[in-house]
């Protein structure tokens, strides 16, 4: 049997997209497990290891992919980020719905693979609002900061490729917002939740 289908979040540092898949954590805990990627950068105050990354140096990390461990790898404001194919399995086995938080690059990449997710990018209404978002977060060096906004300024300009997302939602309000992704998952979160009636 083929499993759920996965969805793919991306979008610029800063969007929303872990905000909103905590709101879908929180609310269908049962429904998504989240592709925890491997990272080599450090890990933030209140991050642990194994559940928002795997945490590990870039020497670890380039070892496994050597070893051919890994879906897709990208490099992201100084540091490698990359979706290992046991991360997935892991949720694929619980029948689950697998949720990838990754970038631009690594959703070109994963469309050269037969994960075929729904791919959804959550975009901020604009730089401002976005620079604003990740100063109030105080998780970034000024450095740091500056790197991903000019990412985010790329990401912007590149998501709105035809066919590249099967939606964009602009996260202005937090619970609209929510409220679209809800919508365009709720057939396949429907499905998952009729296979764990049964
Ligand atoms: N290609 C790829 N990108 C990833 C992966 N994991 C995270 N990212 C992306 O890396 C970027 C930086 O993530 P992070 O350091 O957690 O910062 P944040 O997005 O500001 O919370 C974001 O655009 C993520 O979507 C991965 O496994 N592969
Ligand atoms: N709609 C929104 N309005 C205001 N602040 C928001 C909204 N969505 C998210 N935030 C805040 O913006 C910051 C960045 O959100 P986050 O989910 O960490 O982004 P990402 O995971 O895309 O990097 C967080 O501090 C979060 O609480």
């Amino acid at each position: 049997m083929t499993g759920p289908r996965p969805v793919v979040l991306s979008g610029p540092s800063g969007a929303g997209k872990s905000t909103l898949l905590k709101m879908l954590l929180k609310d269908y805990g049962n429904v998504f497990g989240f592709s925890v990627s491997h990272t080599t950068r450090q890990p933030r105050v209140g991050e642990v290891n194994g559940k928002e990354y795997h945490f590990v140096t870039r020497e670890e990390m380039q070892k496994e992919i050597d070893a051919g461990e890994f879906i897709e790898h990208a490099e992201f404001s100084g540091n490698m980020y990359g979706t290992s194919k046991a991360a997935v399995e892991a949720v694929q086995a619980q029948n689950q719905i697998c949720v990838l938080d990754i970038d631009l690059q690594g959703v070109k990449n994963i469309k050269k693979t037969d994960l075929k997710p729904i791919y959804i990018s959550v975009q901020a209404p604009s730089v401002e609002v976005l620079e604003k978002r990740l100063r109030d977060r105080r998780t970034e060096s000024e450095e740091s900061l500056q790197k991903r906004l000019n990412a985010a300024r790329v990401d912007m300009e590149l998501s709105n490729e035809p066919g590249l997302f099967d939606l964009i939602i602009v996260n202005n309000d937090l619970q609209k917002a929510y409220s679209e992704l809800k919508k365009i998952l709720a057939e396949e979160i429907q499905k998952v939740q009729e296979i764990k009636k049964s």
